[in-house]
């Protein structure tokens, strides 16, 4: 089982049944955030990447961008992603994730939201090649987007606001139980970056 270690950030586990997710608002400070929005913004590999729905493929309404270890590459609705080498800063923030949660991970997915038209459907990051009840750490730079849970059997739904430098880990039967996603929003928003980073199994 895996758990967070102690620290001084006040870390609030979210009210959710099967599941355990934690919650940290302010896991870097507001400076950090700040100027790390923007490196990312404008040094990561963004791409439009495109994903294959009954045959066809389809732009995903988001910029996305896989980084890694060499040969964690990431089969996702019928599309494979090759891993980027790291890019440095994005390597640091892994080691402080992997500091917080006590695991250790060797990929990260990013997601650009450019504006409210951009989303994630609901999904459960549930590959095979994450293994059984993975630990993913997720980071948010930004706009405030609101990040909604729904159990699979019971239907109870879970919103939670995703905060310039926040920390959410989800760990344990989390994604066996649950789905998760970002709605659209018609509000005038800011571009908003999301890292998770997970541990494929190879
Ligand atoms: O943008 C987010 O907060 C969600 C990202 C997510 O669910 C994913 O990358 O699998
Ligand atoms: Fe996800």
């Amino acid at each position: 089982m895996q758990h967070c270690l102690f620290s001084n950030h006040s870390l609030q586990s979210l009210p959710l049944a099967d599941a355990k997710v934690q919650y940290l608002a302010n896991w870097l400070d507001n400076e950090t955030a700040d100027s790390l929005l923007h490196l990312f913004q404008r040094e990561l590999n963004w791409s439009e990447a495109e994903i294959k729905i009954f045959g066809k493929m389809i732009k995903i309404p988001r910029l996305q961008a896989w980084y890694g270890d060499a040969g964690t590459n990431y089969t996702y609705s019928g599309v494979t992603m090759t891993s980027l080498p790291w890019h440095d800063e994005l390597h640091k923030l892994k080691a402080k994730c992997e500091h917080q949660c006590g695991s250790s991970f060797n990929s990260v997915l990013a997601n650009l939201y450019r504006h409210g038209q951009d989303s994630m459907g609901m999904h459960s990051d549930n590959e095979a090649e994450l293994g059984i009840e993975p630990v993913i750490a997720s980071v948010s730079l930004g706009e405030v987007r609101n990040f909604d849970f729904k159990h699979k059997i019971s239907g109870e739904k879970f919103r939670l606001p995703l905060e310039h430098g926040s920390l959410l880990i989800m760990s344990a039967e989390t994604q066996k139980h649950w789905q998760h996603g970002i709605a659209k929003t018609k509000k005038q928003v800011k571009p908003r970056i999301n890292f998770t980073f997970r541990k494929i199994l190879r």
